[in-house]
């Protein structure tokens, strides 16, 4: 079986802190893949060193079996294998750029003819239910839940192999988390991706995760196919986390 992401023995600090500790995973191709544990367990560190935002002490991390380096030539390589949706929308729309032209600078990445890539974002948009019209507002001009739908749709634009998703339903009304999750499980599906979804919130990964992964302090304590970790947890912190569910999501 292919690995998407593969994590070994990493370890990321904060001047005299480390907040991920020798951190091994393997996140298998083609799953949905949930990596949850409490605020600062260092999740959004993780992410943040998968996609080459992050520096890491040591161990490595592959994507796709691939390693690689931070010139601009390999920042744009990595961009084709994996493409983040951050928390806050804003980080992958930038407030002064109508959404169009944030659409269009795909293009220019990809060297992709504009034309070509207007189709293809025509597609995709439809796909996931956003009106063309959107091209011509502002991120502020329009709803959470559809700054979050235009920022997978600017993500899948690249093409990923890897969609890595951090907290995709915070800030959403109920409804629309669910319609949200759907969404990406559908997309995983049918473009054959790899969902990597990093959250505090254990309805989220047991709604959509084949497997889990749960991190405490910046170590992975447990691991395994969802349905089983959440019908039987091995460690003491996953027991903690459930028995404090729903509080917590
Ligand atoms: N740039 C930074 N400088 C110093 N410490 C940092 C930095 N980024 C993160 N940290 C620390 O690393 C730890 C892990 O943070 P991280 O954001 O990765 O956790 P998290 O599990 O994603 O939490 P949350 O769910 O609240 O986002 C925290 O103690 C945080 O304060």
């Amino acid at each position: 079986m292919t690995t998407a992401v593969s994590i070994s023995g990493v370890s990321i600090g904060f001047g005299p802190v480390t907040v991920i500790d020798d951190l091994s995973l393997d996140v298998p191709a083609s799953t949905t893949f949930g990596v949850v544990g409490e605020s600062g367990s260092g999740k959004t560190t993780l992410l943040r060193a998968a996609l080459g935002l992050q520096d890491v002490r040591r161990g490595e991390i592959r994507l796709m079996g691939e390693r690689f380096g931070g010139s601009l030539a390999e920042t744009r390589r990595r961009a084709r294998v994996i493409q983040p949706i951050f928390q806050d929308p804003a980080a992958a729309l930038s407030p002064r750029c109508r959404i169009g032209v944030l659409m269009d600078e795909v293009a220019k990445v990809l060297g992709e003819p504009r034309d070509a890539l207007r189709q293809r974002l025509d597609e995709i948009l439809r796909r996931l239910g956003l009106p063309r019209a959107i091209l011509d507002k502002y991120p502020h001009q329009i709803s959470g839940g559809q700054a979050r739908r235009a920022a997978i749709a600017r993500a899948l634009l690249m093409r990923p192999r890897i969609l890595a998703a951090d907290e995709p339903t915070a800030g959403l009304d109920v409804s629309v988390q669910g319609e949200l999750l759907n969404l990406l499980q559908e997309l995983r599906r049918t473009e054959e991706i790899t969902l990597l979804i990093i959250t505090h919130n254990l309805a989220v990964v047991r709604l959509i995760a084949d497997r889990v992964a749960v991190m405490q302090s910046g170590r992975i304590v447990e691991q395994g196919e969802a349905n089983a970790v959440f019908a039987r947890p091995q460690h003491a912190y996953t027991r903690e986390l459930l028995n404090s569910w729903p509080a917590t999501s």
